[in-house]
């Protein structure tokens, strides 16, 4: 529908009903387009996978047939494929929460209706290893951009069904995931207790104050991908790849197949999800 759209004096207008209209300020969609992403009206299937990462949009091109990249817009990769008969979209989120809040709400306007985070994180826990898929139960809430849309004492937890078929899923890959809880901080470095030059021992008591809460592992955008998700309506969950252990001080070099295999299993997820709302 972009031929609708004028550009007069630098301000778009859009054609509604014969009257030229510009473009709102606090709804910024035009044409049923949304300002960030890269895409518009029925261009996305009701399931979507999340990386965070842009480059594993491209990547899910090794899981889903037929697959197309729709286009980039800053951190927001789009791309829309097929697991067997089923679409699924693909959906970069960025790191840390301002970036995803904005894809959640993009996503479920466009009509989007369950998302599945795809993504990396440090392990915690012992029993976690570099490579080991993990299933989200809970995001341990810090803050940030989901505090907009739930109070602090609301919990993140993932969808019970969405939780169900990626385990499931997972299980039928032969892949043991752990069930966890993962802690979502908008920081990489101090936040995630890692030391940065003149900033050491701030980085050090973090770190002990993460490992007092008990959490399995760490990431940066499970939190607003379960919050938000939720607020807006959708169903939401996650299937999360120890790309790290700060237990064992280790780091996967080989990234590459471990983020295949979680792909796998959450496009399989997302295939059984999607034909089960079909039903
Ligand atoms: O693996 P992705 O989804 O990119 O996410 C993880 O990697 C980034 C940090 O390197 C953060 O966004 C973290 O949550
Ligand atoms: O250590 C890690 C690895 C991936 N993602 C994170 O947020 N932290």
């Amino acid at each position: 529908m972009a031929h609708r759209t004028l550009t007069i004096l630098e301000i778009d207008f859009r054609l509604t009903e014969g009257v030229l209209v510009p473009r709102s300020a606090a709804d910024p969609w035009l044409d049923g387009r949304p300002p960030h992403l890269p895409c518009g009206p029925g261009d996305l299937p009701e399931v979507c996978l999340l990386p965070g990462d842009p480059a594993r949009v491209d990547r899910a091109a090794a899981v889903l047939d037929d697959f197309r990249v729709l286009g980039q817009n800053r951190e927001f990769r789009v791309g829309v494929g097929r697991r067997g008969e089923v679409e699924v979209g693909v959906c970069s989120t960025g790191i840390g929460g301002p970036s995803t809040e904005i894809a959640l709400v993009e996503l479920a306007r466009l009509g989007v209706r369950t998302v599945l985070r795809t993504g990396g994180m440090g392990a915690l826990s012992a029993r976690i290893a570099p490579g080991d898929l993990c299933v989200v139960t809970e995001a341990v809430r810090e803050g940030g951009a989901a505090s907009w849309y739930a109070d602090p004492e609301v919990r993140a937890l993932s969808s019970p069904e969405v939780r169900t078929a990626l385990a499931a899923t997972a299980d039928r890959a032969g892949e043991r995931a752990h069930g966890i809880t993962v802690l979502s901080c908008d920081s990489y470095y101090v936040g995630e207790g890692r030391p940065v030059p003149g900033l050491e021992d701030r980085a050090a008591r973090r770190f002990a104050q993460v490992e007092a809460l008990g959490v399995d592992a760490m990431d940066m955008e499970c939190e607003t991908v379960l919050a938000v998700g939720a607020a807006v309506g959708l169903r939401v969950g996650g299937l999360l790849v120890a790309h790290a252990s700060r237990a064992t001080d280790s780091w996967l070099e080989d990234y590459e197949p471990a983020q295949l295999r979680m792909l796998r299993v959450a496009a399989d997820a997302a295939a059984r999800l999607s034909s089960e709302g079909q039903r």
